[in-house]
């Protein structure tokens, strides 16, 4: 009989959440954070949540970035904060599931379908879940201090590069931010190009892979 086990297998891999408005650029962010884990050798694996398609997981199965096996679509059906918040068995099931068919995954991130800025994620699904806007969005959304913009563990504000073109001062906007959020984690990205993504990963690794390591 085999007794060996890995801590990890026990504790069962991190869960992350990632929430936002239609075409904030959650998907494209993925596409990033993929490649950037891989490059610190953390396994990881992708839940996608769409309406009624499977659009999300299927770009990210045939982007090249990550085994198509490692990658499932959850289709809600309905309002997507339903699968994140209100009932996540489709979503926790998934999880199970994948970590069943690759015990070596340390982190699953699930991507809401796109949802207005009340979307939360339920903390039974998720250890800590993440908010993306956009400046195309408006720069008044931290104003509108939704739950999605004050409750998540991180936000990030997308597209930081079109700001010049839809006439957002990003600086403003991001000091807003900081500021409805009381100082809690901003971080300013661009999903084309990856700039900021290494602090979503540092983030990701040092508040959540690291702690549950220690614990
Ligand atoms: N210029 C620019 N375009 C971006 C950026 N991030 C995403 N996009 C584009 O924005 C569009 C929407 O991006 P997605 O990643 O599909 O957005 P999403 O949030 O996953 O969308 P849904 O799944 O429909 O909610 C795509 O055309 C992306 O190429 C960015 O940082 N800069």
């Amino acid at each position: 009989m085999n007794t060996s086990f890995d801590l990890n297998s026990l504790a069962g891999p991190a869960r992350v959440g990632i929430g936002g408005p239609v075409g904030s650029g959650k998907t494209a962010l993925i596409e990033k954070l993929i490649p950037a884990f891989q490059q610190r050798q953390i396994e990881i694996g992708i839940i996608t949540n769409d309406l009624v398609t499977k659009e999300d997981a299927e770009r990210l199965r045939k982007s090249g970035l990550i085994d198509p096996e490692r990658v499932m679509a959850v289709e809600a059906g309905a309002c997507p904060h339903t699968v994140i918040r209100e009932d996540p068995t489709l979503n926790i099931e998934a999880a199970e599931q994948m970590t069943i068919n690759f015990p070596d995954i340390e982190l699953i991130l699930i991507e809401s379908g796109g949802d207005n800025l009340a979307s939360t994620f339920s903390l039974d699904l998720v250890d800590q879940w993440m908010f993306v806007i956009d400046v195309a969005g408006g720069d008044d959304i931290p104003r509108k201090k939704g739950p999605g913009v004050l409750q998540s563990d991180l936000l990030m504000i997308n597209k930081k590069d079109l700001a010049p073109y839809v006439g957002v001062d990003f600086d403003a906007m991001y000091s807003e931010a900081k500021n409805v959020r009381e100082n809690r984690p901003v971080v300013a990205i661009n999903s084309r190009s990856g700039e900021g993504v290494e602090q979503v990963v540092d983030y990701i690794v040092s508040n959540l892979l690291f702690n549950k390591a220690m614990s």
